[in-house]
């Protein structure tokens, strides 16, 4: 049998988290399990971009990984504004998230957009975390697995291998809502997208991870982590506490 898959928990602080989050960074880091080798599964937290390397700087030594939350495609050029991903690699990022449901919504990112940030994320050395996720009127009108089949052709990039690309199933309407849909939903979600990028990649498909994000709490985390096909979780609003995110942790069972 294939060795299992190590689970990834992962913290996206999305616009939150300035230098005086620091010491709540630091609890993480210090409650996050064992060593890299020994822990049961890898862990990140996504900072905003000006905190990236103060908060490598907190965390070095321990198991926890700091990662972007966006990137540009290109290494570098005229992009007012924008951060390309040469630059997360330089302040210490190792993972960044592409595709984010609410960078497609605010910055009108499209499928293209994303796979060009997974493909610039590739080329720095970074574990894309390309998001995926139905809003509540494509669930309702039946079109959640024709909408994420849809994402998952358009930004995963063709050459992406389970080393260096993790999948964040994030449905819209489940963020930041406190809803999530059921167990028995989710299930059927991870096993499709399994199925998606095994017809796609090969036997190198059942080895992406793949995450639930939207509403993740401690109060949910073992039911969620109890389903075979979740492989870890995209944290929001439980990842600026540690003694949530480190609840969420600890409900990740051995595999
Ligand atoms: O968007 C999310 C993580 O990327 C989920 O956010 P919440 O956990 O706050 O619902």
């Amino acid at each position: 049998m294939a060795d299992p898959i190590r689970p990834l928990i992962a913290g996206n602080w999305k616009m939150h988290g300035t230098g005086a989050d620091l010491p709540e960074l630091k609890r993480i880091a210090n409650g996050v399990d064992g060593t890299k080798s020994d822990s049961p599964y890898d862990a990140v937290i996504c900072t905003p971009a000006t905190l990236i390397d103060r908060a490598v700087r907190t965390v070095v030594g321990s198991p926890l990984a700091i990662g972007g939350q966006d990137c540009h495609h290109a290494e570098k050029g005229a992009h007012t504004g924008d951060v390309s991903p040469a630059m997360l690699v330089e302040a210490g990022a190792s993972y960044v998230i592409v595709g984010h449901s609410e960078r497609r919504a605010d910055h009108g990112e499209s499928d293209a957009d994303v796979l060009g940030k997974a493909n610039g994320a590739h080329a720095a050395g970074m574990t894309a975390i390309v998001c995926v996720g139905e809003t509540r009127e494509e669930r309702e009108a039946g079109r959640a697995e024709d909408v994420v089949d849809g994402q998952l052709a358009w930004s995963v990039p063709e050459d992406a291998r389970p080393d260096d690309t993790v999948i964040a199933y994030e449905p819209v309407w489940a963020i930041g809502t406190g809803l999530t849909p059921s167990m028995h939903d989710i299930e059927t979600m991870h096993d499709h997208m399994r199925m998606q990028l095994k017809q796609r990649f090969g036997s190198s498909g059942a080895r992406f991870r793949l995450l639930y994000g939207g509403s993740v709490k401690p109060a949910n985390a073992a039911d969620i982590f109890a389903i075979s096909s979740v492989d870890g979780a995209l944290i929001g609003g439980a990842s600026l506490k540690s003694d949530d995110f480190l609840a969420i942790c600890a409900a990740m069972p051995a595999r």
